[in-house]
């Protein structure tokens, strides 16, 4: 792999929460526009990582260089101006709010927040407006035309597989590098996490370059939409390689599947 192709590169990061090493030495690398499967049983630090990384908890030890950029000790909101954005395992969303304002929340790097822009420049603020609902249109029309003829309608009345597709909009309306998915399955149908994994393999063929670590306890989701997957037992990366790979080793058979 050359170092131009490596987006995300992660040294020895490490998170403790007092005695408890839930994260332990972890080394990590995602290309650019790879999707890595991030495998591990429950409490194997998987969501830790997110944390970590997102600069929601810092990092106890190790680094995380991102775009070149050496990202460790980065406010949550510096790691999403660099080009991290993510979901989270449950569903957080403002339900009362519309679909199109749920999204915006997610875009705030690229708003004119300003007083006097929003106060006095009406017709700047028209246009500024009408361009960002567009372009949020357009990217809930890559998951469902349906959600995009529905932009104004409250976010509570939408049903669980709508509600994780605005979500992942509402992530990727930043234009972000590397996109985060929290268990996105979780709460949804087999159908159901079928047709959102085929929504993602949709971003994907838009937007070849982006990069995304999906944690899923799905395996068949894994097999479809991975690139390579890393999987952790105890905060310990125990195995990386192909879907296949990780699958039939022996420690993996063990710690995660339960099969020895
Ligand atoms: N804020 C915290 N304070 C103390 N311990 C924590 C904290 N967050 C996570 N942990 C612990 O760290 C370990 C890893 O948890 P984590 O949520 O990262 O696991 P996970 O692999 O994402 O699990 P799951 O698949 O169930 O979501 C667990 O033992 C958990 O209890």
């Amino acid at each position: 792999m050359s170092t131009s192709d490596v987006l995300l590169s992660c040294e020895g990061v490490t998170r403790r929460f007092g005695g408890l090493v839930a994260l332990d030495q972890l080394d990590l690398e995602v290309k650019r526009g790879d999707i890595l499967g991030f495998l591990g049983p429950n409490g194997s630090g998987k969501t830790t990582f997110f944390n970590v990384l997102t600069g929601i908890y810092d990092f106890s030890d190790g680094q995380a260089h991102f775009a070149g950029e050496n990202i460790s000790k980065h406010s949550a909101q510096a790691v999403y101006r660099a080009g991290i954005a993510r979901t989270f395992q449950r569903s957080r969303m403002c339900l009362s709010l519309s679909l199109f304002d749920n999204i915006m929340v997610g875009n705030h790097k690229h708003l004119n927040l300003g007083l006097g822009f929003n106060l006095f420049r009406r017709g700047a603020f028209a246009r500024d407006y009408e361009q960002r609902y567009e372009q949020a249109r357009e990217l809930v029309r890559v998951f469902s035309p349906n959600l995009a003829d529905r932009m104004s309608e409250a976010v509570g009345g939408f049903p669980m597989l709508d509600r994780r597709r605005i979500e992942i909009c509402r992530a990727l309306i930043s234009q972000p590098k590397l996109l985060l998915l929290d268990e996105p399955s979780a709460g949804m149908t087999h159908e159901e996490t079928h047709q959102l994994m085929g929504d993602i393999l949709s971003v994907r063929e838009h937007t070849p370059e982006l990069s995304i670590i999906i944690i899923e306890h799905e395996m068949s989701v894994m097999e479809r939409i991975t690139d390579h997957c890393a999987v952790l037992n105890f905060g310990k990366k125990i195995c990386e390689g192909t879907y296949q790979d990780v699958v039939n080793n022996p420690q993996v058979r063990e710690a995660y599947l339960g099969i020895e």
